[in-house]
């Protein structure tokens, strides 16, 4: 796992990496302005080239034979030359190359015929620019063109290089990984369709996004182990340890279930998919997660949970079936919300972070294309989701962490020194309700583009019901790990928290079936064998 000097560490990595990409931007800028100047030129030399070969040509001609086969009527027997039709000037004139014979005007070219009164120009120094370039390229059109090609490549190589360690775009962190989609050929089209076919009657056949993050990992489980078929999608980013996600993945791979490598931002690839698989649903739960972190790089949050939301449900629109879609909201909505246990009708107008204000901003989203499209959509607000296989950047995880290692955990506190309460849910408990979810979603009603009929929309809440403060948590975890934690208590930053959370499941008990059964103790209890399991016992055996 890293620690504090190990993240600084990366930090600075990364914005070497960074400004590397700046650099290799303004490189690449630069080199689109030469290379279109090269090609310019280079056309332009080749014309003139083209125009002179003709003119030396027709100077070898005899002008009785000239007059015979070409549409003019006298000819001089020396001095021609070809000139454009046209004006001449134009790009047009030259390439579709309508030239005419005229007699070339016979000129002295000495400097001194020409006037050197400021404001009258000189033919010879206007000409600079051309002079040079001429000498610059020797007149060569082969060697222009070597040139030419030259530059492309360079221009190719620096793209490529932006390519594969970009991605993302500008406001997206350092900290989220190069995302590059490996995808398309008739292999992968194998991987896909095997993962997808489906091992029981009317099983569901489902794209599930963000499949090697944490809940993505266990629905997908699920899914497969009912005889349902899927196929995952992971963009494999650096939010957190990244060979964690690899590891999941290795998981759901043994199973049987292909993980693409791709972002959920990637129409094309979105497409391919859709093209190649009549998904009945999409289990979306790709996302930018954790809140406070949205403090440091709130891009990454709008390029997830918002750009990437709104490519995925475009792509589900222009499916054909359409999918039934089932997604991950959060608890988080509910914000500045006092009214006990959050119910699915109460505000959710007063996010408290960022991070909650993409996941409120996605369930309007959600509700604008189920209206205008037709698309079936279910939102699922998660109530901070814990156990096996879960996520280190939260309290549970770090604090196991750290509560091995011997250093220090931050315990934060509300206004008067209030502990801060959340109704953590098992995963168990979640999948669940995922899965009911995806059982008991209509079909969305679009197709073509247009919308034929009503289609569903539902939220609801999937929380544990029973809210416990971080203090508590924390012993729960010294029992388990029989170590007692260095704790220190600060009064809550403001980096959008909120004081508690509490869940009314009613709805989603009476329409899903939904029935959290994991209480707190037994959940962390699979969480921390899972743990010492997987890092070893004292935690330090994977680096994190
Ligand atoms: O259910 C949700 O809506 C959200 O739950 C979690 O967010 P959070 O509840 O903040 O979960 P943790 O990061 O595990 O924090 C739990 C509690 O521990 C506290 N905490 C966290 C970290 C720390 O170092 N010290 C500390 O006291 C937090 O203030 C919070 O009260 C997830 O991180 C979000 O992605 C998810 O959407």
């Amino acid at each position: 796992m890293q620690d504090d000097s190990d993240k600084c560490k990366t930090r600075r990595l990364l914005n070497g990496v960074a400004t590397l990409h700046t650099v290799a931007d303004v490189l690449t800028r630069f080199l689109d302005v030469v290379i279109i100047m090269n090609i310019y030129i280079s056309i332009k030399y080749l014309v003139q080239d083209r125009v002179r070969f003709w003119g030396r040509v027709l100077k070898s001609v005899p002008a009785s034979r000239l007059t015979a086969i070409l549409p003019i009527s006298r000819v001089e027997a020396v001095g021609f030359e070809l000139k454009p039709s046209g004006n001449g000037h134009s790009l047009t004139d030259k390439l579709t190359a309508r030239y005419s014979l005229v007699k070339m005007p016979q000129v002295n070219m000495n400097q001194d015929n020409f006037p050197s009164t400021p404001g009258k120009v000189k033919m010879e120094r206007s000409n600079y620019f051309g002079r040079v370039v001429n000498r610059w390229h020797g007149s060569s059109s082969a060697r222009l063109f070597g040139f030419s090609v030259g530059l492309f490549m360079l221009t190719a190589f620096v793209f490529l290089m932006r390519l594969n360690t970009a991605g993302d775009w500008s406001l997206t962190d350092n900290f989220v990984a190069p995302v590059q989609a490996k995808w398309g050929d008739l292999v992968w089209q194998r991987k896909v369709r095997q993962s997808c076919q489906t091992k029981r009657e009317d099983g569901l056949v489902v794209l599930v996004t963000g499949a090697a993050g944490f809940v993505g990992t266990h629905v997908s489980l699920a899914l497969k182990k009912r005889g349902d078929g899927l196929v995952g999608l992971d963009n494999f980013n650096n939010y957190y340890d990244p060979s964690l996600k690899r590891s999941r993945q290795e998981l759901l791979e043994k199973q049987g279930i292909f993980v693409i490598e791709g972002d959920i931002n990637d129409a094309a690839l979105l497409k391919k998919l859709f093209e190649l698989i009549p998904f009945t649903h999409v289990m979306h739960l790709a996302a930018q997660a954790g809140v406070r972190y949205a403090l440091e790089n709130p891009g990454s949050y709008v390029h997830s949970n918002i750009a990437g939301l709104v490519t995925l449900l475009e792509s589900c629109v222009k499916a054909n079936p359409q999918p039934a879609i089932v997604w991950a909201s959060s608890s988080s909505v509910y914000g500045l919300n006092t009214h006990v246990p959050f119910s699915e009708s109460d505000r959710t107008d007063q996010p408290a972070s960022l991070y909650a204000a993409t996941k409120k901003a996605g369930e309007e989203f959600a509700h604008t294309y189920n209206h205008i499209h037709g698309l079936s959509i279910t939102g699922l607000r998660f109530f901070t989701v814990y156990g096996p296989w879960g996520r280190p950047d939260m309290a549970y995880f770090s604090f196991t962490r750290d509560i091995l290692r011997g250093k220090p955990i931050t315990i934060y506190q509300g206004a008067n020194k209030i502990d801060l309460a959340r109704d953590f849910t098992y995963i168990d408990d979640i999948v669940k309700g995922c899965v009911a979810a995806l059982d008991t979603a209509e079909k969305s009603t679009g197709s073509g583009g247009k919308k034929r009929g009503k289609a569903q929309f539902r939220i609801y809440n999937l929380g544990n019901t029973s809210p416990v403060t971080v203090p508590n948590l924390v012993s729960i975890l010294e029992k388990h790990l029989k170590t007692k934690a260095k704790k220190d208590l600060v009064k809550m930053p403001r980096n959008g928290d909120v004081p508690f959370t509490h869940a009314n499941v009613t709805l989603a008990r009476r329409e899903l079936g939904y029935e959290p059964t994991t209480d707190l103790t037994t959940g962390l209890k699979k969480f921390v064998k899972w743990y010492q399991n997987y890092y070893g016992v004292s935690g330090s055996r994977r680096t994190m």
